[in-house]
């Protein structure tokens, strides 16, 4: 918790500028002025403080429930002073633990620094007597598990394009936090209901409660208390509480194969005498038998599918998902990977312009629809 205080005791603005610093070495909040022109900065970088009564005028005494987390209940609300819908997290607040505000400090904390069009910008926050709330901006499609499971009657399943390019915007959102800020930030509970989604299904990582401070210097971990979402988690993090950068990519790799089979990584984990969506997705992958990849493809994804973005995917997520940590990629491969695989072919990316893959990603040979 060391590293955690020198966020956390940064109330004052001169303070805050020294918390953390982009990998060009100017600070996360300053990062508005120096990010590069295809990230813009869209947060404010200092979110508004609110009285309780204004978040109970917006939420009109909170009666439109969104959803609920473990964590509390969201709620949508409207901002007259901006004209700005938003959602509003009320945390759970164990009158006798700490650990709902620990969750609000953590996630106030974090998402008031860290600023990417990939992380859901905070707009404020309220600390009134026990109650905790945290205002962010609306995401009006709400979640990506509102979108890959248990669709509703009628309701469009994502087609292959757009869970590429959700998974590319989870992607680059990790990278910025694992690799454009210092010290990094581990996520640590990266699972479809924490990835949101706006208007035009581009992702935004939401719920940094549990996040942490990664390593600095020549350290490889931090160790903590095992937390996040079962069925998400590294093996060496559930062995011995070493949370690393990898962690996260591991746990994205689940996600990459959620999205790609449609199924869920938690449900079969919990069945009896089914392997898990890992253990199956690699046994299907380990049976050099390429007919059998082609049946981790969802079968919701219909049209406009791309048999070599498929592979190239699958082989990414081999490689997210190596149990040996070294043999995982950094997120910036992950990034360059995905990109081109995103892009629908009318948008004009032949296969030339894929990157090189590292030689592991080439593993699974090539398939065809059929
Ligand atoms: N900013 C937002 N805009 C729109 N919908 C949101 C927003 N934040 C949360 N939601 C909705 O509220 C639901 C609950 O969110 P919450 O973060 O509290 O819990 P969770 O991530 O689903 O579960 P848990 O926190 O227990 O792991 C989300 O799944 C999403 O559908």
């Amino acid at each position: 918790m060391k590293c955690f205080s020198c966020f956390s005791s940064s109330k004052k603005k001169d303070e805050r500028n020294a918390a953390t610093t982009t990998s060009a070495g100017t600070n996360t909040e300053g990062a508005s002025s120096s990010a590069p022109p295809e990230n813009p900065v869209e947060n404010s970088p200092f979110p508004k403080r609110f009285i309780y009564q204004e978040l109970v005028v917006a939420t009109n005494n909170f009666r439109d429930v969104i959803g609920e987390g473990g964590f509390g209940i969201v709620y949508k609300g409207f901002l007259e002073e901006t004209e700005q819908e938003v959602a509003v997290k009320q945390l759970k607040v164990d009158l006798k633990g700490q650990e709902g505000k620990n969750e609000f400090n953590a996630e106030v904390m974090f998402l008031g620094r860290l600023h990417h069009p990939n992380l859901i910008n905070l707009i404020g926050s309220c600390a009134y007597d026990e109650q905790r709330l945290i205002v962010y901006e609306f995401m009006p499609q709400g979640s990506l598990k509102d979108h890959l499971f248990d669709l509703k009657q009628g309701q469009q399943p994502l087609d292959w394009y757009t869970r590429m390019r959700i998974a590319f915007g989870v992607a680059k959102g990790l990278e910025y936090m694992h690799e454009k800020v210092t010290p990094p930030v581990i996520f640590r509970d990266l699972k479809p209901s924490n990835i949101l989604l706006d208007e035009n299904f581009n992702p935004k990582l939401s719920d940094l409660g549990l996040a942490r401070l990664g390593p600095e210097g020549d350290e490889t971990h931090v160790t903590t208390l095992v937390r996040g979402t079962y069925g998400y988690h590294a093996p060496e993090y559930l062995a011995t509480g070493h949370l690393k950068v990898k962690s996260d990519v591991y746990s994205f790799g689940i996600v990459l194969l959620e999205l790609i089979s449609g199924k869920r990584a938690s449900d079969l984990v919990r069945q009896a005498n089914v392997p898990n969506l890992v253990t199956w997705g690699r046994r299907m992958l380990n049976l050099n038998d390429k007919s059998r990849y082609l049946r981790l493809r969802d079968p919701l994804i219909k049209d406009n599918f791309s048999p070599e973005g498929f592979i190239r995917a699958l082989a990414v997520v081999l490689v997210c998902l190596s149990e040996d940590v070294s043999a995982r990629p950094m997120m910036t491969d992950v990034v360059l990977t995905l990109g081109p695989l995103a892009a629908r072919p009318n948008e004009n990316l032949s296969s030339t312009s894929l990157p090189q893959l590292p030689n592991e990603m080439n593993k699974p040979e090539d398939a065809s629809t059929s």
